[in-house]
């Protein structure tokens, strides 16, 4: 009880983040604990720019994508002086615990800021790319396969009357995650990951397969990460002689009013935190583990791989034929 609590949200955004930081406030103040909320991730950590918070701060914010604290990219975070100049800043403010809601660069930082000082640390993880170990969901990925979703309904649209084929690439920079569930969902006919080696010969020669078996319209997912989707289009219009478009959804996929899962997940991940903050429980990542609210090992969180899915990947092979 009594403690002084600082919160803030690094790295990209994503929706949700809000009813994170809402629910880590009121959990807070609702034990008679103090809150702050650093401005800007870590650089408002590093140039002190923090202010108390009150149940009103947070009024008005859980339908909002984005992150009322504000975000960076913080590159004195990577340097010790950075972490040490931080770290006095909470000190004088007689900070207890510090809460960072972020992707797995935030928690990375968080891990070494942490090791480094000493100074108790709990993370949220927050990222639509969804690619954080020991969680099976991340807040924000939800709203962005949602966002996906309704790209990939409209584009089934032209894709049919056109009887054409359409690359839809979406986010995902070393992790499928998002292009592979939204094929779920959406009835993509082809998914390419960066999880797996590009072959564009093999991804050409699928789409002919499809297209001679009498698909007469395809709708391909492919990751941001995978390589150059124009250069697929053009190949796959020369070779199969369908005419072929790419669509790249790009950063609409990161904004929004978070969807009920993401809020409901943001919330009871916010409240844990927070409850482990107040009692002193730190170096832990809240996440969602077959269904139940788990914490994991910050230091594992950062330095395990998260296994890509390939029984989704199949999945939607399978049943999006
Ligand atoms: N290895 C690291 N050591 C120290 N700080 C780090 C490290 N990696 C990342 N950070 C800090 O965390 C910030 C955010 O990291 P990053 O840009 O990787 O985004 P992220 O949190 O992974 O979000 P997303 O995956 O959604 O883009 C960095 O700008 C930096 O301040
Ligand atoms: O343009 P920005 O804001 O630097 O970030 C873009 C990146 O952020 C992500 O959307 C989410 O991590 C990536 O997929 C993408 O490459
Ligand atoms: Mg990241």
């Amino acid at each position: 009880m009594d403690k002084n609590i600082a919160v803030l949200t690094s790295g990209t955004d994503a929706p949700g983040m809000n009813a994170a930081i809402r629910a880590v406030v009121r959990t807070i103040l609702s034990n008679g604990s103090r809150v702050w909320g650093v401005y800007d991730g870590y650089r408002g950590l590093v140039d002190d720019n923090m202010e108390e918070l009150s149940s009103i701060s947070v009024a008005d914010i859980i339908q909002r994508g984005g992150t009322f604290l504000g975000t960076s990219f913080c590159k004195r975070w990577y340097t010790k002086e950075g972490r040490q100049t931080a770290y006095e800043n909470l000190k004088k403010r007689d900070i207890d615990a510090l809460i960072v809601i972020g992707g797995d660069g935030s928690l990375r930082g968080a891990e070494e800021f942490a090791r480094e000082t000493g100074f108790p640390v709990i993370g949220i993880p927050a990222t639509i790319e969804n690619d954080i170990w020991g969680t099976d969901y991340a807040i924000g990925c939800d709203t962005a396969a949602n966002t996906i979703l309704e790209a990939i309904n409209k584009i089934r649209d032209t894709a049919a009357a056109h009887h054409r084929i359409f690359i839809l690439e979406v986010m995902g920079n070393k992790y499928g995650w998002l292009a592979t569930y939204t094929a779920v969902a959406g009835g993509g006919n082809m998914v390419i990951v960066p999880d797996d080696e590009y072959d564009q010969e093999k991804v050409v020669a699928k789409a002919k397969k499809l297209h001679d078996e009498g698909k007469t319209y395809l709708v391909i997912l492919a990751s941001e990460g995978v390589g150059d989707m124009q250069a697929l289009a053009k190949e796959l219009q020369e070779k199969t002689g369908v005419s072929t478009r790419l669509t790249t959804l790009g950063l609409v996929q990161r904004g929004g009013s978070p969807t009920a899962n993401d809020r409901v997940f943001a919330s009871v991940l916010g409240e844990q935190a927070a409850l482990a903050a107040i009692s002193g429980l730190y170096g832990i990542v809240f996440g969602l583990n077959k269904g139940q609210i788990v914490s994991v090992d910050l230091r594992d969180a950062v330095t395990n791989k998260k296994v890509y899915p390939e029984d989704l990947k199949h999945l939607a092979e399978i049943i999006s034929y």
